[in-house]
């Protein structure tokens, strides 16, 4: 059956401006004023029309440190879809698999049955074997994958050596693969780490005070050397400090090809949310950590000025009464990661937005429409033009809600924003013309969500005009 979307006000990275958005097949096939046709009516008036977001960095049943992530592609997509996402890019953990191949596999088995909303595989990648080495390019190209993860963090976990970074950076060049990075020192954060544990310092703040921004400046600007060394394109994952952004901003201005996400928390919340008396900061363990609050204003600047491009959630969930109690006694033992897939959209949008930080245009390229561009899905995805895919987000701005645990759809126990009242409503989501949340309610079905095979691009991410 076709739909049109009536009245509303489409709002694109480019435009806003009000029309009617016809549906046929999954695929916007018109848009117009006053489109007449014989077709569902969605009324979309007072409302934008928005594509729907696209999430570059999600971690959904991802084990990692020690642990297993709390949401898993049930639970994560149908809350990234009720928050207005309807694109996800997961990270496929190859650590662990002798062979790439069972990685990936792995991860469809993950996703298949339970996705409500589309999905695309970035690799993680930790470490060469010669084997690893020679499948990478097959996977990448079997699998439609165009970007790799590689950790300067973790040092007992995913860690890489510089010559396996460098690796990756010279086998990004040869397939025209994104490499993306976690860029800290985490060799530095393991000593400092025994130094504070030594010194009986096992309170959650400690999680902060051993991850120095320092170091992550130190790490993005060894990255960017790296990369730019063998021609690759570099991805700096969710970029939290005055340090990073600053090496981020010097690499650009010299050409190189260099792009950063940040995160919804380092935009909003700071290092005191980890200090707060008893284990109640545990909640707010994550890495790179949250920073003093001094470092929001450079990131919201570094946004604006397009230096930053991306918001990605990090979605790595872990439960307060469970498993990040691992770390009572010990803050180096709590799972790092929060809950953001579902919050990512509106805590933009309110902060961004309704606070006059970003235009709604802003907002849509941040969102959505860049992550599209520079993971290869683009204008399939990321945008509302006639031939694009009919995800699509009808979003009240007038509407104010309360964010709580009580009513979010993550599977976890608390939310970071807690009380926190927002500017902004997701009401109603397409996914390829089809409604997941309807009047917000949920309304899809398990396994709906399509894999999304992407194809690299031999253009530099970086905009031609910093060139
Ligand atoms: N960010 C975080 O603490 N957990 C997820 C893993 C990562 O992205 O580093
Ligand atoms: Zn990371
Ligand atoms: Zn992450």
């Amino acid at each position: 059956m076709k739909k049109v979307i009536k009245g509303g006000k489409i709002a694109t990275a480019t435009d806003v401006y009000e029309a009617d958005v016809l549906i046929e097949d999954g695929i916007i096939t018109k848009i117009g004023k006053n489109l007449e046709e014989d077709a569902e009516i969605i009324d979309a008036t007072g409302k934008y029309v928005m594509p729907g977001g696209i999430d570059p960095h999600t971690h959904l049943d991802m084990p990692f440190n020690n642990t297993v992530t709390d949401d898993d592609w049930e639970s994560g997509t149908i809350a990234a879809a009720f928050g207005g996402t309807t694109t996800i890019l997961d990270f496929c953990l190859s650590a662990g698999e002798s062979k790439l191949s069972d990685a990936v596999e792995k991860w469809h088995a993950k996703a298949k049955d339970k996705a409500v909303i589309d999905y695309g595989f970035h690799l993680m990648i930790t470490d060469f074997t010669p084997e690893t080495e020679a499948e990478l390019p097959v996977i990448l190209e079997k699998e439609g994958i165009t970007s790799m993860k590689v950790f300067m963090a973790y040092a007992r976990e995913f860690q890489s050596s510089d010559r396996t970074l460098f690796k990756a950076f010279k086998i990004g060049n040869a397939t025209d693969t994104v490499v993306m990075v976690h860029c800290e020192n985490g060799s530095v954060i393991d000593e400092l780490v025994e130094e504070a544990l030594a010194n009986g310092n096992t309170a959650p703040i400690y999680h902060a005070r051993t991850r120095p921004a320092v170091l992550e400046g130190e790490a993005t600007k060894r990255a960017i050397e790296l990369a730019n060394l063998a021609g690759a394109k570099l991805y700096v994952v969710h970029v939290t400090c005055k340090e990073a952004v600053d090496e981020i901003i010097k690499a650009r201005e010299k050409g190189y090809d260099v792009l950063g996400e940040t995160c919804p928390p380092y935009l909003t919340l700071d290092e005191s949310m980890l200090a707060q008396p008893g284990f109640e900061g545990a909640k707010y363990v994550w890495s790179p950590p949250l920073r003093p609050v001094e470092h929001q204003e450079v990131l919201w600047n570094a946004l604006k000025a397009k230096q930053l491009q991306t918001i990605g959630s990090d979605q790595c969930s872990f439960s307060f009464k469970g498993k990040k109690q691992l770390g009572l006694n010990d803050f180096s033992k709590i799972p790092n990661g929060g809950p953001f897939i579902e919050d990512r959209f509106g805590i933009l949008y309110s902060e961004g937005v309704a606070k006059g930080r970003i235009t709604i245009n802003e907002f849509v390229d941040m969102i959505s429409t860049s992550a599209a561009k520079t993971f290869g899905l683009f204008p399939k995805k990321g945008t509302i033009a006639i031939g694009s895919d009919a995800d699509i987000v009808l979003f009240d701005p007038e509407v104010k809600r309360v964010i709580s645990a009580e009513t979010h759809h993550m599977n976890v126990d608390y939310n970071p924003y807690e009380g926190w009242e927002v500017a902004g409503e997701v009401q109603t989501v397409l996914v390829r013309g089809e409604y997941v949340v309807k009047d917000k309610t949920f309304v899809g079905t398990l396994g709906s969500g399509q894999y999304l095979k992407r194809k690299p691009s031999s253009q530099p991410l970086i905009e031609p005009a910093l060139n």
